[in-house]
């Protein structure tokens, strides 16, 4: 009888949000003429369609739908752009009107409602100070140039020093990026060995990769405990902790110094933050967390698509060695003489799309998106992958092709926009850039012999326990290979790459390991 009624009751309260989640889509297109897109069910909308791989379920529905379209995940409506027109419409014309960021529970919880990406504060303070400090501290005075050759050196150091032992390449730029991230916050670096460092950088990765759609569009889901809710917070509080440290440190060392890193040129302006450390730990995590992730992984698919394309490798260090030969650094200024190391440089970028989906913005008032009129509240996406991989803008787009940028071409170069656009962009660009071209070509300049193998190519296994378990023999081809790395490179998982290094000094190196997700690549190089 119970049950009976129970199930009723199920059918009434199902067939009620129907009927109101039908007359809502009617007045709402009425009023106001949404972009077309895919139905979803009441209250979930599509929500579970986008579990993994979401910015191959946009692209798919931009090809029904068009460039511009509309979808329910859980209650919101999300409308999301997938070519640069469009991006550009709404994020550059419309700036303004899209620049707040949905109001998140995840993001809610892990910001304490503060930082920079955040809707809740006054996040316009924060991120202005953030790039006037980072302007002062490591763009203008040459200090993040000198950081990053001393981070470099380091790195050739231990790379030479590794000699015959494999290296987690992964590890190892993780680090590179967390001691650049942290010399220029707080004026500290960590050892390559220090396993507490090490660990946490990875975790904060693997954050990064972690699809949170069901946790950020069925609110529900919050109050269910799982593990990725646990992973999440434990994640969040870790990082708070180890930043609240720093700053404690650094306002004691203050006392007797000159002020020299962002934290402290935060500390040193009281009356923008007040007494209380909670917003100055946030604004800093708004640094540590987006920085580390986004720049290691597109240098990682850096390496990886050079170890992949020798010539193009061969031809950058030709450049390189042009400009400032085997031994001398190079200096940001020098890009304006390195035309192909540029094109490089956009096409890693192009192809790696480390964040495909940007970060999520909030529509805060009525506004017209490509002749769409767009509710206040609406969440919109901007699918930077479908830009990069649009067919009707780029030749044959899953070709890594510096080319493509070369010449004319370069007049393309506005329509990469791994930092997105407009009011909100990336404001960590500058140093990015900085860091990814200092670091890119050193390493090409000190491996110009960098060369893979595939006679020698035997062994793709499983990085983790329980997944598939692959082998490649000595007969593995070039064209296996390839096929492994476009299957990784359109579902964007997390990569792994490993380096031996034989002998002697980094220039002689003769064998990469390349291990991408859960699946270890052995390749060779050096001179046949
Ligand atoms: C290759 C490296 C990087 C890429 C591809 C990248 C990409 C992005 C993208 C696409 C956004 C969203 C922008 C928008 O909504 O329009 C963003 C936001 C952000 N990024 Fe980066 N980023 C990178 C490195 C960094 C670094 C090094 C930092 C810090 C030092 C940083 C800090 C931030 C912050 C704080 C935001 C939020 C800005 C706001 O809400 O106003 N990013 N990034």
């Amino acid at each position: 009888m119970a049950v009976a009624f129970l199930l009723s009751l199920v059918q009434t309260l199902i067939l009620l949000a129907s009927c109101l989640y039908f007359v809502y889509k009617v007045v709402v297109h009425r009023r106001y003429n949404l972009p077309p897109g895919p139905q979803g069910w009441p209250l979930i909308g599509l929500v579970l369609q986008c579990c993994e791989h979401t910015h191959l379920k946009f692209h798919k529905w931009s090809q029904t739908y068009g460039d511009v379209f509309s979808v329910k995940l859980g209650v919101q409506l999300v409308v999301v752009l997938n070519s640069y027109d469009a991006i550009r419409d709404a994020f550059l014309h419309t700036s303004t009107k899209v620049a707040d960021r949905p109001k998140q529970w995840i993001i809610s919880r892990a910001t304490n409602q503060k930082g920079v990406a955040t809707l809740w504060n006054d996040w316009k303070v924060t991120r202005k100070h953030m790039i006037k400090s980072v302007n002062e501290y490591v763009v203008k005075n040459e200090g993040m140039e000198k950081i990053v050759k001393a981070e470099c050196d380091v790195l050739e150091k231990y790379i030479t020093n590794s000699a015959g032992k494999p290296i987690s390449l992964r590890h190892v730029i993780y680090n590179v990026v967390g001691n650049i991230l942290c010399t220029v916050v707080f004026s500290k670096r960590y050892n390559y060995c220090n396993d507490n460092f090490r660990t946490l950088l990875a975790r904060v990765s693997e954050k990064a990769v972690t699809n949170t759609n069901l946790l950020t569009f069925l609110p529900l889901f919050w109050y269910i405990p799982s593990s990725k809710k646990r992973f999440f917070l434990s994640l969040e509080s870790e990082v708070s902790s180890f930043i609240r440290d720093m700053i404690i440190e650094r306002r004691q060392q203050l006392l007797d110094k000159e002020p020299e890193n962002i934290i402290d040129s935060f500390l040193i302006e009281p009356d923008t933050y007040g007494d209380d450390i909670t917003n100055l730990v946030e604004a800093a995590k708004s640094m540590f967390i987006p920085g580390i992730h986004t720049t290691s992984g597109t240098l990682l698919w850096g390496i990886l698509y050079l170890a992949m394309n020798p010539e193009i490798q061969e031809k950058c260090y030709s450049e390189i060695v042009g400009v400032v030969g085997i031994e001398q650094h190079l200096t940001f200024q020098n890009r304006g003489n390195l035309p192909y190391v540029e094109a490089t440089i956009l096409e890693i970028h192009r192809c790696a799309n480390v964040i495909p989906l940007g970060v999520p913005r909030l529509v805060n008032t009525d506004t017209n998106i490509n002749g769409h009129i767009i509710p206040k509240g609406t969440t919109v996406i901007a699918n930077i992958w479908a830009n990069h991989m649009n067919e009707k803008k780029w030749s044959n787009p899953y070709k890594f092709n510096p080319d493509r940028f070369m010449g004319d071409g370069i007049a393309n170069k506005n329509h990469v926009i791994p930092f997105s656009i407009g009011l909100r962009a990336c404001p960590g660009q500058d140093l990015a850039k900085m860091d990814i071209f200092l670091i890119t070509t050193r390493l090409i300049q000190k491996s110009q012999t960098f060369r893979p193998h595939y006679k020698k190519l035997v062994d793709i296994r499983s990085m983790y326990g329980g997944r598939p378990f692959l082998t490649l023999t000595a007969t593995a081809t070039n064209d296996i290979v390839n096929r492994i790395l476009m299957h990784l490179h359109f579902k964007r998982t997390a990569m792994e790459v490993v380096a031996v290094v034989p002998d002697r000094s980094i220039a002689q190196c003769g064998a990469v390991y390349a291990a991408l997700c859960n699946v270890v690549i052995l390749l060779c190089r050096g001179k046949d």
